[in-house]
């Protein structure tokens, strides 16, 4: 059965779009771009997150090997970017499509207004029928504050815009059961709940131009379809393969999305991994957090403020062995949460719609 959704993101890597001796593969771009055409043409809306910015540097200008590894990236992402849009506008026009172009970068997930922003902008391009084209903003991103690749990027992109699929496309035909060029593997074709460890099959390394690998792509995928998000992982260099995926007919990795969560609760999900502030909570509260009726975190419950935090940013919330139960958002800041720590009657410091709790 074909899929129907409305609202997709597609995440391109950039051995996609790179040809063997790392030239951009302008035909593949191209085919690629008509097959989102089409499926815009059918109604769906559709957002991209295209690699390949350094991958395109890299072929535009040659540099001695004096220069570190991240003046060298911030080089050819900068270049490279230019050339990846410029195709990309270039290609859209040919069906009378208007592309734009967004970088970001970690810390404004992190941010709450900036996430808003970045959220307002990009359902203002949806709705004037722009195909948005989001990478991360490799020139300002670097060591810490870069993503893991931009399958982590993607996932945080389709779980702020509550799209209904994330469609990977790689150089495989999906997640092996083993190594992918062993004859004796296979793709997995569906994955259900997140009780799979790939680690056990999925090999650490990425591709020849990739950065995270299949081991990022199949986390992220199990946390995104938890969120209630359909992702399909599939083989870019395919011919018709979008098509083909929306369609059900080409084999590749599908991880069934599970019931819904708040577009909140998908945000709190995805962005505490960037959460400064820890706060320790006793038995009582671990008990009564994790129990079936929906409680919110009372300061009664606190044990202790291990590291600081403002009002409205994500706050961890780890049990007395200091393991992590879950992350929320703060109605008050770390100085207020101290001073009323362990005193009963008094207003939550994460509300329960404002709490995600790992399990
Ligand atoms: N079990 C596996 N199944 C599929 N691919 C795997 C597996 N283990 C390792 N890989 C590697 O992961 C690579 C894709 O990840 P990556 O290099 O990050 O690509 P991209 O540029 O598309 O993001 C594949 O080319 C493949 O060699
Ligand atoms: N932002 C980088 C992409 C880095 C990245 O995650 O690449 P990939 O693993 O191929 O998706 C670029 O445009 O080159």
């Amino acid at each position: 059965m074909a899929y129907n959704y409305q609202r997709i993101i597609i995440k391109i890597g950039s051995n996609v779009l790179t040809q063997k001796d790392g030239l951009p593969d302008l035909k593949r771009i191209s085919h690629l771009v008509e097959q989102m055409a089409a499926i815009k043409r059918r109604g769906v809306e559709v957002v991209l997150v295209s690699s390949g910015a350094v991958a395109s540097g890299r072929s535009l200008i040659s540099i001695s090997e004096k220069y570190d590894s991240v003046a060298t990236r911030q080089l050819f992402a900068s270049i490279g970017q230019v050339k990846l849009i410029n195709t990309y506008a270039h290609e859209f026009e040919k069906f009378n499509i208007l592309c734009s172009q967004v970088l970001v970068t970690k810390e404004d997930f992190r941010d709450r207004l900036h996430y808003l922003n970045m959220k307002n902008c990009l359902k203002i391009l949806l709705q004037h029928h722009v195909i948005p084209v989001v990478n991360e903003n490799d020139v300002v991103s670097v060591t810490e504050l870069m993503f893991t690749d931009n399958d982590e990027l993607a996932g945080l992109i389709a779980s702020m815009l509550n799209a209904q699929a994330l469609i990977v496309l790689t150089n495989v035909d999906g997640i092996y059961d083993g190594d992918p060029n062993s004859e004796n593997t296979r793709v997995i074709e569906e994955v259900s709940g997140n009780t799979i460890d790939f680690s056990a099959f999925v090999s650490s390394g990425s591709s020849q131009f990739g950065r995270g690998g299949m081991i990022t792509k199949s986390t992220m995928a199990q946390k995104v379809a938890q969120l209630g998000i359909a992702v399909h992982i599939a083989n870019g260099t395919k011919e018709n393969i979008l098509v083909d995926v929306l369609e059900n007919t080409a084999p590749h990795t599908y991880f069934i999305p599970s019931k819904s969560s708040s577009g909140k609760k998908k945000w709190i999900a995805h962005a505490g991994n960037y959460a400064k502030g820890i706060v320790q909570v006793n038995e009582g509260a671990k008990a009564a957090l994790t129990s079936a009726k929906a409680s919110s975190l009372l300061p009664v419950g606190v044990i202790n403020i291990i590291s600081d935090f403002k009002k409205g940013e994500i706050i961890k919330l780890v049990d007395e062995n200091n393991k992590s139960i879950g992350l929320g958002i703060a109605q008050y800041g770390s100085d207020k949460a101290a001073e009323m720590a362990g005193k009963k009657n008094q207003k939550p410091l994460v509300h329960y719609d404002y709490l995600y709790l790992e399990n």
